[in-house]
């Protein structure tokens, strides 16, 4: 900046020179110059300058601005709501979602209502940092108004969708690619149909059905307050502004409609099943005339023992003339996936104090029966009762009265022990309020000193071992002392003294006239803890029994384990041949390594302990003693019985009745047995 001045005839004249580039420079050297002048006349005046900027202009606002304001709160929304798909979405993973026994409509509307507080939060935050950080010349206080409700009618339309999504889907990448694919419509979709006033005019009727959209509708929202904005900062303000209501109207109605479509039609595990049915019809229908041209399948080949049939008949009394000693009434229960059907049509009821097993190899149907007793897979035939409550008609009643352990641990990874309990005897209806045996901190204070589980109490169950969740899983399922206790494999992966320290918790809870079902791969389990049991394959209930009748009817009660010195086919048939000399219903079972198991039948004759020790023992240990190093005796096992059951299941239908003719065989209660 530069100053120079010259007079010519006594008139002082100044020049000045300033640099271009900055705006200020004129103003502030006739400033200075003015007050050099002033000082001149008056030395003690001066003049103050204060730089005020004027509110400028809407031609100073690029439409750019706006356009980024749009893409930032759209994209930002988007990515906001995927908060809310994370818990609906892990607890139908886990499973925890199936042990909250209440209604559908309940529980969704309490996570919905949960959901919309949060959102509620989030837009007075949104509000507050705008009017905050907004520079003033861009919406006013009215239009932010405008923009917050915007963002928070479409959280709502969003979150209905974001549930049905969570629930139907397995896995987060699948939901986030649907709605990154939604996102993607709902960004360029406006680019063609609201860019402007009359475009949108233009495309009223795709804007009719892209509204369903909640992006596009709020994109589309943000452009109609932007098209307002601009004209009515116009020097002339145009009369006709776009209305912003009609974004409100969509969004209500999409969450109305998504909300009841999901409620009603998604989570009703019936209507959903007739919906699937009729799709798949045509295919079963193909595969039944199949089935029935190429004769009996499979699992019709194998005859069923005469107690199945009592337990059908009993069933079918109980469900005429039910009685409070048998809580649980399972009849005729039929499951089909597509076109196989893996459970077919099994009966059984269990009275109050008992144990009921389900045993059976791996795809029996044991796990889908278990889902269909505990309310989460839909019937396909029969019916099922808790206390006389049919799982159809009341669901949620029928719900409160059981408790469920999964296969699986069905845990929200960040509650705690305490926490989890908690939750369980809140749905089981303990009060908060009274003391003593109904309460919930006395109950949750004696399920975690029963399970040994108070060291875990304040530790999240991300943290906790496999054992320490199954026992976290059974405390869970027992809580509140239900009716019914279902057990599905409860102590997989628990060490032994757990394993046995659980089995007593169970029997206690049995003991407290409390009936529980139980499956599991654990043989001794099963024989510790079930009163009855069942063996199934393919669907069915091959035998019914208590574990003394089912070894009985096996056949096969002792076990003759022993160990040769030497092992030669000539040692083999010469044991075995003293052996069958005395024992009619004697079976070379193994012969591995030099270690031959015998099964010996009480089938046809009975067989007295003391008998067969002295038999042994002068056999045994003094004939045979030379090539005999050492012997066991000991009572068949369930496990024995259950391999012997799928060795037969597995037995063409030629070679089953072949066996049904070897002497072993031929009692008709132990051929029937498979
Ligand atoms: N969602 C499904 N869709 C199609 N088939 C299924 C589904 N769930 C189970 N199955 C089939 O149903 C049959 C029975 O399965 P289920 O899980 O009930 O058996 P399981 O006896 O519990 O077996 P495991 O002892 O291994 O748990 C299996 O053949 C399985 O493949």
């Amino acid at each position: 900046m530069y100053g120079g001045g010259r007079g010519t005839g006594g008139t002082p004249q100044i020049e000045i020179f300033y640099a271009g580039n900055r705006y200020h420079s004129s103003v502030e050297l006739i400033n200075f110059l003015d007050s050099s002048m002033l000082k001149m006349v008056s030395p003690e005046s001066d003049i103050e300058t204060t730089y005020v900027p004027i509110r400028r202009f809407i031609s100073d606002i690029s439409p750019t601005r706006l356009e980024y304001y749009v893409v930032i709160v759209s994209v930002g929304m988007f990515f906001c709501m995927f908060y809310f798909i994370s818990l609906p979405f892990r607890e139908h993973d886990n499973g925890f979602r199936q042990l909250q026994t209440m209604s559908r409509y309940t529980f969704w509307l309490s996570t919905f209502v949960f959901d919309v507080l949060l959102l509620v939060l989030l837009c007075v935050a949104l509000f507050v940092l705008q009017n905050w950080l907004m520079p003033s010349e861009l919406y006013s206080t009215s239009e932010l108004r405008i923009i917050v409700m915007s963002i928070f009618f479409y959280g709502c339309s969003y979150l209905p969708i974001l549930y049905s999504l969570a629930n139907n889907f397995k896995s987060i990448s699948t939901i986030s690619t649907y709605l990154l694919l939604m996102l993607i419509v709902s960004a360029i979709a406006p680019l063609i149909t609201s860019n402007n006033a009359q475009s949108i005019k233009l495309h009223e009727t795709k804007i009719a059905f892209l509204c369903f959209l909640p992006d596009f509708n709020l994109n589309h929202q943000l452009r109609i307050i932007n098209e307002n904005f601009i004209a009515n900062r116009r020097s002339v303000p145009t009369a006709h502004l776009l209305s912003t209501d009609t974004f409100f109207v969509y969004a209500m109605a999409v969450c109305v409609l998504v909300f009841s479509f999901f409620t009603i039609v998604l989570e009703h595990k019936y209507l959903r099943q007739r919906v699937h049915d009729a799709i798949w019809m045509n295919r079963c229908l193909v595969t039944l005339k199949k089935n029935s041209s190429t004769g009996t399948s499979s699992s019709t080949q194998l005859t069923v023992v005469d107690d199945c049939a009592n337990e059908e008949r009993r069933v079918e009394a109980l469900m005429v003339d039910p009685t409070q000693e048998c809580p649980l009434i399972v009849s005729k229960v039929r499951k089909r996936y597509h076109k196989k059907v893996v459970v077919d049509g099994i009966s059984f009821a269990a009275s109050r104090g008992e144990c009921f097993g389900l045993l059976g190899i791996n795809g029996a149907g044991k796990t889908s029966t278990f889902e269909m007793i505990a309310a989460n897979l839909p019937l396909d035939g029969g019916s099922i009762r808790i206390d006389g409550i049919d799982i159809r008609k009341d669901e949620v009643g029928y719900r409160h009265r059981f408790g469920y352990c999964p296969q699986y641990d069905a845990l929200n990874k960040f509650m705690t022990a305490e926490q989890c309990l908690h939750y369980m005897a809140l749905l089981r209806g303990l009060s908060t309020t009274s003391e003593g045996p109904s309460s919930v901190t006395e109950n949750v204070k004696y399920w975690l000193e029963k399970m040994h589980l108070t060291k875990y109490q304040q530790v999240q169950v991300r943290h906790y071992s496999g054992g320490t969740k199954r026992k976290l899983m059974a405390a869970m399922a027992m809580i509140g002392a239900p009716t019914l206790v279902l057990l599905d494999e409860p102590t997989t992966g628990v060490d032994p003294i757990s394993r046995r320290f659980l089995w007593e918790c169970i029997k206690d809870f049995q003991g407290q006239e409390r009936t529980v079902v139980l499956t599991s791969h654990s043989m001794d389990e099963c024989e510790e803890l079930c009163n009855r049991l069942a063996i199934m394959a393919n669907g069915k209930f091959k035998c019914l029994n208590t574990i003394c009748a089912l070894k009985r009817l096996s056949g096969f009660t002792i076990k003759l384990k022993m160990k040769l010195d030497t092992e030669t086919e000539q040692n083999v048939d010469t044991i075995t041949n003293t052996l069958k000399a005395q024992f009619e219903g004697l079976e070379l079972r193994e012969n591995h390594a030099g270690t031959l198991t015998y099964f010996v039948s009480t089938q046809e004759n009975l067989v007295y302990w003391s008998r067969v020790f002295r038999i042994t023992e002068d056999h045994l240990t003094d004939r045979l003693g030379h090539i005999v190093a050492d012997y066991s005796l000991n009572e068949c096992t369930l496990e024995d019985i259950f391999l012997k059951f799928d060795k037969k299941s597995k037995t063409p239908p030629s070679s089953q009745t072949s066996s049904r003719n070897s002497p072993v065989q031929h009692n008709p209660d132990a051929s029937d047995f498979v």
